[in-house]
């Protein structure tokens, strides 16, 4: 069974069509990449597979759940790093993770295992009880991953997964993806950066036009192919994209 599977969906803001019957599927074992160009529509395109929005037509599935109908039980079993997030700045990252813990349910054991497996993986064990605003961007983008991670979903959703990392953290990431993705997890990964999402994930979407316009797989493509060249090809001569404005019935 898929993951994610997402079937014609469409999803407009007002007058303005941001998904225009958008349709995808990601299987267990996969780190998926969307590639869009700014307002395309990969944003929505998470919000609508996490529950924090809901699609106007179509057909939604995380993990057999309904994310329109059954948000709370999507985001119980799913992982989510959303765009532009924090910690929230007057707790600490310990604090925030306790939070998280009993929100999802993990025993005390467990939890207090997993902050120190996480805070040494991405290395801020001296930023544990420091307070959330006083964490650079990078930390608080370490500390962001950690938390989607910490009651062992089988997929996660980030936008932007290796923003404001230091290159050795990043390799720690990647590393960690690939382990996740290996074990039969699912990534779902939303970047503006081609080489990022040419070198972790094993499918990448590119989504224009509120619709999936093509599809590659980074390990299966010839040496003269590049996504650079693919994403051009179907979104670059159009960034805004003429057919948000929905026809208004007279
Ligand atoms: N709440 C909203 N109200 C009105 N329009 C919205 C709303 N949210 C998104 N949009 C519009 O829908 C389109 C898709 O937005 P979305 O944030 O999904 O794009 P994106 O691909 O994530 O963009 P970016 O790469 O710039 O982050 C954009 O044109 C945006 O302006």
């Amino acid at each position: 069974m898929s993951c994610i599977r997402m079937t014609d969906v469409r999803k407009s803001y007002g007058d303005f069509l941001a998904l225009d019957g958008l349709s995808l599927s990601v299987e267990p074992g996969e780190t998926f990449g969307l590639l869009g160009p700014n307002g395309a529509g990969k944003t929505t395109t998470i919000q609508l597979l996490t529950g924090q929005a809901t699609p106007d037509a179509g057909e939604l599935s995380v993990l057999g759940t309904d994310p329109a109908t059954e948000p709370i039980e999507t985001r119980r079993r799913v992982g989510i790093v959303p765009e532009k997030e924090s910690p929230p700045s007057f707790q600490s990252p310990r604090e925030y993770f306790q939070f998280v813990g009993q929100v999802r349910d993990i025993d005390s054991e467990t939890l207090s295992d997993r902050i120190a497996e996480w805070a040494d993986r991405l290395a801020f064990e001296d930023k544990l009880d420091a307070m959330a605003t006083d964490l650079s961007r990078g930390q608080q983008q370490k500390v962001m991953i950690s938390q989607a991670f910490l009651h062992d979903p089988d997929v996660v959703f980030i936008d932007e997964p290796l923003a404001n990392l230091d290159p050795i953290v990043q390799a720690r990431v990647k590393e960690f993806f690939e382990s996740y993705r290996a074990d039969g997890n699912a990534l779902f990964l939303s970047t503006h950066h081609i080489e990022v999402a040419e070198e972790i994930c094993t499918r990448v979407g590119v989504v224009g036009d509120g619709r999936l316009v093509t599809e590659r797989r980074p390990a299966e493509m010839d040496a003269d192919e590049s996504l650079l060249d693919a994403f051009v090809d179907e979104v670059g001569d159009d960034p805004e994209l003429d057919r948000r404005e929905t026809t208004p019935t007279a």
